[in-house]
């Protein structure tokens, strides 16, 4: 007998909503954001923070613009409780920032919740029970009457709870845990008993917050789920809908995204994603995906690398290179047609006057989450002429024609391929300074002097001094310009078969710094190019050096 996954998993369900409005929706503003760092992702960690490192993600959270919260299960842990407490004694909470505290629906847990924010202005009382068929069955073994039995319990007890405690905003949430693991009819049975007893108003409205606990089924279905919720659950006014989503299939943050689109108003999500098993939604993703579109996310990512710091610290867990936004690789290229498209973007960007972010292979400018340009180029084996290219007109000036583009990058790709290392910027000026700039072989050029050829005013003589193999001997030629005359003292010297195919210059650096860039395409009678580049303050001297540097590269 041979075994198939289907004898073991099954198909989940999809959800009887034909007429679903959720695929054409287009997202055009943030929702409310609840940080759940501090609980679900803290009890997820190896080992859960500690007070200050609590602190130093509760600050930067309210840092980053979160108006809302988790701040623990003050009920589970002295540490939760104590570090609830010590916010609210030490006057932590910024007047617009709500905390929010998570407890199971049970009477003690409960009482000592409502003990931890005693004295807090406002805070949100976050309630659950799980409803799904499998923990009903498994974990409660209850039946659906029982099930939203705890959930009324719990709920009265919390309105007595917050009754008695005038002084503080007390505003429900009340997660049916498990709930995409839930029939629709019943989760929202079991959300309106519990509205029916909290009774929110227009000022206080109920939180109902939706968990993917465990994420088992495709992104449309939770999409679809929600939107059933959205049409079927009574005095939809009254309620702030939430998503909660988990990432066991790896499509948290689509499934956040969808159902949003099926009309959520908040999403709890973590930094990064950190959280249960693979993880909670991450939030910075599913922010910046908004960004993107052009979308004010209202949390403030502008220094990603501060809330990757901070991140990896409190968690004690690394951010991985290659996460969205913030992974230290996200923004480089090593790829040669990559380089390509990304250097001509830039080009063409520069030239355009238009504002609007059009880089192929950046769907984002790196400058808006405070990374700059240094790595968006990177050169090892797999990259091309664009990528070398990118680095010394980045790093150096120098502004590679074409060919010398190609030809260069094959020595480039040549020492990448023998050491299967990276190339740094640095060592690919190093790599261009000895193959031109001081290529080497027996003609050096040491100095120069121009004069008019007093036959013929519109020829200039040359007299340069070089060295043949160390030794100095001068050199005479006349032409157009210094160029060509020194071009003809060579060619009379050393018998020459090179003519001058293609000349280009440029400078960098300002005043006093800058410096002429001088290349030259020779072809000799083979037709083949021969480069040579010159570098000095003089433009002259940059000209005859490169005719030297090519000179040089052809007899080798
Ligand atoms: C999906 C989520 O992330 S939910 C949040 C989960 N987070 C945590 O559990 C972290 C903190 N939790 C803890 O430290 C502990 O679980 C505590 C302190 C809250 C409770 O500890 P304990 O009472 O020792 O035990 P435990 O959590 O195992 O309790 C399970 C019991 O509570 C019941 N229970 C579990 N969840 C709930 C709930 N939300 N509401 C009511 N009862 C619940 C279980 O059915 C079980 O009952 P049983 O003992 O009659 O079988
Ligand atoms: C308590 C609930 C919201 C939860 O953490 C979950 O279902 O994942």
């Amino acid at each position: 007998m041979t075994f198939t996954p289907g004898d073991k998993y099954k198909t989940f369900a999809p959800i009887d909503l034909p007429d679903r409005q959720w695929p054409s929706v287009v997202i055009d503003k943030a929702p409310i954001w609840c940080s759940v760092d501090l609980r679900d992702g803290n009890q997820a960690l190896i080992e859960p923070m500690g007070h200050e490192r609590k602190l130093r993600m509760f600050r930067h959270l309210v840092e980053l613009g979160f108006k809302e919260i988790e701040v623990g299960f003050p009920s589970a842990s002295q540490t939760d409780f104590d570090f609830v407490r010590f916010l609210i004694d030490e006057g932590e909470i910024p007047e617009d920032v709500k905390i929010q505290v998570l407890t199971q629906a049970r009477e003690e847990l409960i009482r000592r919740t409502f003990d931890s924010i005693r004295g807090s202005k406002q805070a949100i009382v976050h309630l659950y029970n799980s409803t799904s068929t499998l923990q009903r069955r498994v974990v409660f073994d209850l039946d659906k009457v029982g099930i939203k039995q705890i959930a009324i319990e719990g709920t009265k007890l919390v309105r007595q709870l917050a009754d008695e405690m005038p002084e503080t905003h007390v505003q429900m949430e009340y997660s049916p845990e498990s709930f995409t693991q839930t029939e629709m009819d019943y989760a929202c049975e079991v959300c309106t008993a519990v509205m029916n007893i909290w009774k929110p108003t227009e000022d206080n409205k109920i939180i109902f917050n939706l968990p993917a606990t465990v994420e088992v089924a495709s992104a449309n279905i939770y999409a679809d789920q929600i939107e059933w919720m959205h049409r079927n659950l009574p005095d939809r006014h009254l309620i702030l809908l939430s998503l909660h989503p988990h990432n066991d299939r790896g499509t948290g943050v689509a499934a956040a995204e969808f159902g949003i689109m099926a009309g959520a108003d908040r999403v709890e999500g973590t930094l990064f994603g950190n959280g249960e098993r693979t993880g909670n939604v991450d939030v910075v993703n599913i922010a910046m995906n908004m960004y993107t579109q052009g979308v004010d996310p209202k949390l403030d990512f502008s220094n990603i690398n501060e809330v990757v710091r901070t991140v990896e610290y409190c968690n004690q867990l690394p951010v991985h290179p290659r996460h969205p936004y913030g992974g230290d690789l996200v923004f480089t290229a090593f790829s040669g047609s990559h380089q390509d498209a990304i250097k001509k973007g830039f080009s063409a960007l520069k030239k355009s006057n238009s504002e609007l972010w059009e880089i192929p292979y950046l769907p984002i400018d790196p400058a808006d989450l405070g990374r700059n340009y240094d790595a968006v180029i990177r050169v090892n084996s797999q990259s091309g002429k664009g990528g070398v290219a990118y680095l010394l007109e980045e790093d150096y000036g120098i502004e590679l024609p074409k060919l010398l583009q190609v030809e260069l990058s094959k020595v480039v790709q040549g020492i990448a391929d023998a050491t299967g290392k990276e190339l740094s910027s640095a060592s690919i000026f190093e790599v261009f300074e000895s193959e031109y700039l001081n290529a080497a072989g027996d003609v050096e050029f040491v100095d120069h002097q121009t004069t008019i050829d007093p036959k013929a005013p519109e020829r200039r003589k040359l007299t340069a001094t070089i060295k043949h193999a160390g030794a100095e001997t001068v050199v005479e030629g006349v032409g157009t310009g210094p160029i060509d005359a020194y071009m003809s003292a060579l060619t009379d010297k050393y018998n020459l078969d090179l003519k001058v195919n293609d000349y280009r210059e440029h400078t960098t650096g300002f005043g006093a710094d800058a410096v002429a860039v001088a290349y030259v395409e020779m072809r000799g009678g083979d037709g083949e190019p021969v480069f040579g580049v010159g570098r000095h303050a003089n433009i002259v001297t940059a000209s005859l050096r490169a005719i030297t540097s090519a000179v040089n590269r052809a007899a080798t």
